[in-house]
């Protein structure tokens, strides 16, 4: 299926190595637009296909004069497409268009007063003329040129925001997407509803009746659809909607990996009866999976060969279904974007996820990923509008590849058991705490180092534990938890004394970025 065949036309978002830049796809998506972060080199050509709204060139830490500096495809500049350039994106255009961009002796960080030249112009529309903006830049604009007019100024950069006088480019030094730029969302609206005619389609209401339209005419009459179902909310939103395009034509198969948390099976059993009509089936895997990890220690290597047995258990399966061509899996925009190599995508791939980079190139069915160019926090929402029950669209992900990558070294029985045990424990601990809703992603890792410690006066040499909690809405950026101390001394007590093998509990303190939510 065409990606994008489920979304309206897209506001391109091309990246320039910006940290947030999905941040900037967000805000976007919050007015009601369907972003998509693409390549920075994507062609003009490429471009004009896929017919977007608009463009926006995000910023980025190069210096548009270095040798090397990312560049676009000037001929995007010639599209009739209104392009929106922010910072690093600002001041390539306005450098490809004729101005000159220069670092000047005061840099600009952090919270700025910025004042709109004139209050007229429908970028600043409801924007009090004396504001403050985000700042985070080394260059600015020197000289624009003829050709483009002043739109608002700082003290030290006299060129905050811009326009070309015959084209459609606008230009802000500044980042309109973080919150700390108060107005930054309205700048960002008004850009899209005021210039680029937004027709304000991205919303779930019509997400869901143009998926349901598409898959229906996507899966003949004949043909059914095996759905990976795997007690997550992704799975079960897909599920949903596909049950209300299909009804018994869709056939719901939850994996048993080996790799779950202690009771999940049955959870998932149970949950998936209570709200849903459709088929399920429960298929044992654990040896086969075990077998395909024995002795592999490479965090890409497992999540491949976790990927490809995923496959080998659906098509086993799918044998005994009839017109089963199609496999649905739950797979959201950030698994595809952090899995790299998409063919617009940006290029870095930061983990090959089992359901996106870790498919087989013979995989023997159609794909189905209605969700694949969602964000969480989106699916969540769609989730509550297809009337799943709160207790489910607010469960913790938990990743397809589960406890082997969280199993640092090799996954074997007894390992995953020590994880197992200490993972229940500090999860235990949270509900007791009442700190699950406000946690995004909680769990145990088990560590392939040991440490000494001392135990009823002897000398202990055993596995270390590290605990992680991460609070983030759409799990591209996080931050860790600020447990309470109390929490974190009971986990702690209750892991050492409780799971054998165990001397010591560390928590982690890493946000993402740097870090990922996930170890492997
Ligand atoms: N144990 C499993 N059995 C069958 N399919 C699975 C299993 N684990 C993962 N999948 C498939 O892989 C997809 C991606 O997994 P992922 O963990 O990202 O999503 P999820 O489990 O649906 O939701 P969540 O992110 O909330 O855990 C799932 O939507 C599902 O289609
Ligand atoms: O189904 C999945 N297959 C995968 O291969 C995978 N890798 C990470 N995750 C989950 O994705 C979110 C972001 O995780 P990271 O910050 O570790 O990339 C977190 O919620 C992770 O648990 C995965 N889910
Ligand atoms: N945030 C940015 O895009 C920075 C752009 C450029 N590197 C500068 O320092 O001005
Ligand atoms: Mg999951």
């Amino acid at each position: 299926m065409d990606p994008s065949a489920l979304s309206a036309r897209p506001v391109l978002v091309l990246d320039f190595g910006a940290q947030y830049v999905q941040l900037i796809a967000r805000r976007v998506r919050e007015r009601h637009a369907f972003a998509r972060i693409v390549r920075h080199d994507i062609t003009a050509e490429r471009v004009r296909e896929l017919n977007p709204l608009a463009i926006i060139l995000s910023g980025g830490p190069k210096s548009v004069y270095e040798p090397g500096a990312p560049q676009c495809d000037p001929g995007l500049f010639h599209l009739g497409v209104p392009v929106l350039g922010i910072c690093y994106g600002m001041q390539l255009a306005v450098q490809a268009l004729g101005g000159k961009v220069e670092a000047p002796p005061a840099r600009e960080f952090g919270r700025t007063d910025c004042h709109v030249l004139d209050p007229a112009e429908p970028l600043f529309h409801d924007v009090p003329r004396d504001t403050v903006v985000w700042m985070s830049h080394g260059d600015q604009i020197l000289d624009a040129g003829a050709d483009f007019l002043p739109l608002a100024a700082t003290s030290t950069c006299p060129i905050a925001a811009a326009k070309h006088r015959t084209m459609p480019f606008y230009g802000l030094q500044f980042h309109p997407e973080v919150s700390h730029t108060p107005y930054g969302s309205l700048i960002l609206g008004n850009f899209l509803d005021r210039i680029c005619a937004n027709p304000r389609s991205w919303t779930m209401e019509a997400f869901i009746e143009r998926a349901v339209e598409q898959v229906g005419r996507q899966v003949g009459p004949d043909q059914r659809v095996v759905c990976g179902l795997s007690g997550g909310v992704d799975s079960a939103v897909c599920a949903a909607l596909l049950a209300r395009a299909l009804g018994p034509r869709v056939v719901c198969v939850f994996v048993d990996t080996g790799l779950l948390r202690g009771g999940e099976r049955a959870d998932v059993e149970n949950v998936f009866r209570s709200h849903s009509e459709a088929e399920l089936r429960v298929i044992d895997a654990s040896t086969q999976f075990l077998k395909a990890l024995e002795g592999v220690t490479d965090p890409q290597e497992k999540r491949l060969r976790i990927g490809h047995t995923f496959i080998d258990v659906f098509r086993e399966e799918a044998r005994s279904i009839p017109g089963a061509h199609f496999l649905a899996q739950g797979t959201l925009y950030p698994d595809v974007i952090e899995s790299g190599g998409e063919p617009d995508g940006p290029t870095a791939t930061i983990k090959i996820h089992h359901n996106v980079g870790g498919l087989p190139a013979e995989l023997g069915f159609e794909l189905i990923e209605p969700l694949r160019d969602l964000f969480k926090d989106e699916v969540r929402r769609l989730g509550l509008e297809l009337g799943l029950p709160d207790s489910l669209v607010w469960r913790h992900p938990f990743p397809g590849p589960g406890l082997a990558v969280r199993c640092l070294g090799e996954v074997t029985a007894p390992r995953l058991e020590v994880l197992r045990q200490a993972d229940a424990i500090f999860l235990d601990e949270l509900r007791q705490a009442g700190l699950e809703r406000q946690i995004a992603q909680a769990f145990a890792v088990l560590l392939p180092v040991q440490s000494v410690g001392v135990m009823g006066d002897a000398r202990t040499y055993e596995n270390v534990i590290a605990i992680r909690a991460v609070e983030t809405e759409d799990f591209m950026t996080a931050d860790w938890s600020r447990l309470p101390h109390e929490v974190l001394a009971r986990s702690s007590t209750r892991i050492i004394n409780s799971v054998k093998g165990v001397n010591r509990v560390v928590y982690d303190v890493t946000s993402k970025p740097p870090g990922t939510i996930e170890w492997e």
